[in-house]
This record gives C-alpha cells, sequence and structure tokens, in this order.
C-alpha cells in the first residue's frame, strides 16, 4: 500500500523538505521545497510540483530550521494541486537527516530511546543534529501520527577500515570517549554511487569513486568497490574541508593563540548543547564567511574572477584542501578511478572551482571538456559527464539527492519500520 513520506533534510544553511509516495522499488515524488540562505538572509524559497515552479522568491519570517520548516509545511498543506497532502492525517513517515548517528550503522525509528542517544550526540554535530532533533520535536506536535526514521549521515562510512578511523592517541581515552573518526554527508555519498554505478553501467561491488559533496560543509570520499574507504570530515563535520563558517582542518594548537577562552562554554549555544568558545569560533565564525564577508561561494567564485583579493584567497584555499584529499584518495585507490564526481551546491554549480581542481589533475590523466563543464547545471540528468573525452579518468557531476535516498530506505526496510505492504 503506498503512503506518503516527508523527507527532511536540515543542512547547515539551508532546509530541503520532499514529499513522496511510497511506491515500491522506487517512492515517487510528488512536491520538493527548499528554503536556503538561512545563514545568508534574506532566506529564499524553492517549490516544485508538477508544473508549478517556484525559483529565488524571498521569504519573511524565517530565520532557523524550525521556521524554515513551519513554513514549507503549510505550503504542502494548503496547495490544490497536492491532494495527496490534504491534511496532517496523511503524512505517514517522516525521514529525517541526521548527521552524526554515533555507532549507528542502520536507520533508526525515533523513540524515546533512540532521542536520548541522538541528543548526547549533538555535541559533536553543533551545526547539524540539534537542528534535526528540533525537527523531530515539530512533527510529533505537528504530526502526531507520524512515524519519525532518523537516517545517519555517518552510518555510510562504517566500512571506513581501523588505521583511517583510529587516532593517534591514548587508546583507553579514545575507546571510553568514542574518539575517532565517523565521517558525514554519508547519504550523499549512498546515493552518489548507486546514481554513477548505475550511469557507468559498472556493478556497485567494483566502483571505485572519488567523490567530492561541496556544499555549505564540504568533504571528500574515497569510494572502493562500491564502499566508503575513507573520508575528509573526522569525529565532527568541522575536520577536513573549509565550508561556509568553518575553518576545516587547522593545527589544533591554533586556537590556543587565537584566544585565551578557548575551553570556555560559549554562551550562544542551542539550549542544552555544550559547545565551548573554540567550537564557537571554528564552526560558526570562521570560513568563507569570515575571510569574504558572505556564505555564497556562487558570488565569491564571480568575485574572485574579478579581482577581488579575499574572494580570489577563498577560493584559492579551497583549491588547494581539495587537492590534497583528492591526491590521497587517488594513491589510496591504486590509481583505479572510475571517476572523479562532484555534488552538493557547489559542486554542481560551480564551474569555475571544478575548472580550477581539474586543471592540478590533468598529471593524472583527468580533463575536462570547457563547454560541457560550463553548462553542467542546466541539465536536468542526475549524472552529468564533464570529462574531455582524451582523458584517461572521467569527470562527472551529480545531482545528489539526499531526500529521496531516504526516501528510497523507507520504501526498501518499510517491514522494519511498521509501513504496510
Ligand atoms: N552558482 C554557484 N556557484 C558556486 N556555488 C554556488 C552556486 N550557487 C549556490 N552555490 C553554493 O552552494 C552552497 C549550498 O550548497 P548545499 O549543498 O545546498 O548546502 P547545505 O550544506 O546547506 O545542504 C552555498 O554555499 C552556495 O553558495
Ligand atoms: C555534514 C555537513 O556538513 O552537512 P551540510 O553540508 O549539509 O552542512
Ligand atoms: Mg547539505
Amino acid at each position: 500500500m503506498s503512503e506518503i513520506i516527508l523527507s527532511i533534510n536540515a543542512g547547515s544553511s539551508s532546509l530541503k523538505v520532499s514529499v513522496y509516495k511510497s511506491t515500491s522499488p522506487n517512492p515517487i515524488q510528488l512536491a520538493e521545497a527548499q528554503i536556503d540562505g538561512l545563514t545568508a538572509p534574506p532566506a529564499k524559497l524553492k517549490y516544485n510540483r508538477g508544473d508549478v515552479r517556484i525559483k529565488g522568491e524571498d521569504v519573511t519570517d524565517v530565520h532557523d530550521q524550525g521556521s524554515a520548516f513551519k513554513d514549507l509545511l503549510d505550503r504542502f498543506l494548503n496547495d490544490d494541486g497536492l491532494p495527496e497532502v490534504k491534511d496532517k492525517e496523511s503524512i505517514k513517515f517522516a525521514s529525517h537527516r541526521v548527521v552524526h548517528g554515533g555507532d549507528f550503522s542502520e536507520a533508526q525509528i525515533i523513540n524515546k530511546d533512540t532521542y536520548g542517544k541522538l541528543e548526547e550526540l549533538s555535541d559533536l554535530a553543533p551545526l547539524h543534529n540539534a537542528a534535526a532533533l528540533s525537527l523531530v520535536r515539530a512533527i510529533h506536535d505537528h504530526l502526531p501520527h507520524a512515524t519519525n526514521i532518523a537516517f545517519f549521515d555517518s552510518a555510510f562510512h562504517a566500512t571506513i577500515p581501523k588505521q583511517i578511523t583510529a587516532q593517534a592517541i591514548d587508546p583507553k581515552i579514545a575507546n571510553r570517549n568514542k574518539l575517532r573518526k565517523y565521517g558525514f554527508h554519508g547519504l550523499s555519498y549512498g546515493f552518489i554511487v548507486s546514481a554513477i554505478s548505475e550511469y557507468l553501467d559498472k556493478p556497485l561491488s567494483s566502483l571505485n569513486i572519488i567523490a567530492l559533496h561541496l556544499g555549505s560543509g564540504a568533504s571528500v570520499c574515497a569510494v572502493k568497490n562500491g564502499l566508503s574507504y575513507d573520508t575528509s570530515m573526522g569525529l565532527t563535520p568541522l575536520a577536513g574541508l573549509p565550508g561556509a563558517t568553518r575553518s576545516g582542518s587547522v593545527d589544533p594548537s591554533l586556537i590556543f593563540h587565537y584566544t585565551h577562552h578557548a575551553g570556555r562554554l560559549s554562551h550562544n549555544a542551542a539550549k542544552g548543547m555544550r559547545l565551548t568558545e573554540a567550537e564557537e569560533i571554528l564552526n560558526k565564525e570562521s570560513g568563507w564567511k569570515a575571510l569574504t564577508g558572505t556564505t555564497d561561494f556562487g558570488q565569491i567564485s564571480t568575485k574572485a574572477a574579478q579581482g577581488d583579493e579575499m574572494c580570489k584567497l577563498a577560493f584559492d584555499i579551497f583549491v588547494d584542501r581539495i587537492l590534497n584529499f583528492v591526491a590521497g584518495y587517488y594513491v589510496k585507490l591504486g590509481g583505479k578511478v572510475d571517476a572523479m564526481v562532484f555534488a552538493g551546491g557547489i559542486g554542481e554549480k560551480g564551474a569555475e572551482l571544478r575548472d580550477a581542481v581539474i586543471a592540478h589533475f590533468e598529471c593524472l590523466g583527468f580533463g575536462l571538456d570547457g563547454e560541457k563543464n560550463v553548462h553542467a547545471a542546466e541539465k536536468e540528468d542526475v549524472v552529468v559527464d564533464i570529462s574531455d573525452k582524451e582523458a584517461r579518468h572521467k569527470v562527472l557531476v551529480c545531482r545528489t539527492d539526499e531526500q529521496l535516498q531516504m526516501a528510497r530506505g523507507v520504501v526498501r526496510d518499510g517491514p522494519r519500520f511498521g509501513k504496510q505492504q
């Protein structure tokens, strides 16, 4: 029996919510809505349902994930062209992207017990988990009939070998406090590996790719035989590449020279969260925002090309850090790389960034078709090939879809979540 799924993705700068009918094996999308720019107001709405397409409309009274969710839910309920969601009772499942899932390696129904465990992990994903849990509470209040299911970004990386997840610190403390690499953007990487395997007509079990999810938060993942082998984020989503408001990896000593109050608890932390000044500075007051004053990487790329000094520096830092990971992963995969894949807001739309990155990898047999690169974002296809046809390795752009990945999970594991057949 087909039921309605609301798939909710609380990113660090956006809220994306899609509505699906739970048809098997592939859920059918009925509508998708997105409010982005939560860190660069005014927030902007995107709404697609059938022929109705709203793009880039300013939304007022939206300042965080909670108010953005209320706005989008009201739009679905009041949309006459969406009779499947005529009242709150019609929504049977709410799937939530929860960035940090700790040791959970598969999706979980959210009950009191799991909610408590996820709350404990909030400190380890300060820009994400608390927001996702606030949406779980909102569903509980507004849609009490719906089953809440948590899908974890970290779960995809459960296959990373020990020598890569382990840290060179006292193992007793590492074990007790669960200090290791977890990795994130896993829903996106899960979507990407299925899409690329289908596109290249190559079984997942032999697929090797280097995937870059570049959004407000950015990471790289080495996929070996279809499974995560390494990724650039770590214990928290702060490690690895810089992002909209994040520094990415820095020398851990740097923070003690930046402020004398690194260990003090921050006053700005969300209710119930323990966040130090150090974490506040490196997660929320750094990255593109600190360097250029904006979190919009599209704007940064344009201004960099026009010669703006700080935008050029931000752009060049991003390219430099990306090179470190991609080059390392190329070696870890023994050079057997089916494709380098760009995804996420910047990966999908940032032609200038792709061009600058790939220019450095010509020495390894990657190359771009300039025209295809510039026009990639105009295509509706899930995967677009932008490689130079003479190049040894492929470069692909993948329109990733974390919401669809969750809806597929609800359909696939339906009986476990109480879904009627
Ligand atoms: N034309 C563009 N070129 C480069 N980056 C862009 C462009 N348009 C949007 N972006 C960037 O995409 C990022 C948002 O990516 P997204 O993956 O949707 O974010 P989130 O992490 O919130 O899920 C923002 O930093 C935005 O600046
Ligand atoms: C994990 C993470 O950083 O996610 P996002 O890019 O959506 O903020
Ligand atoms: Mg995202």
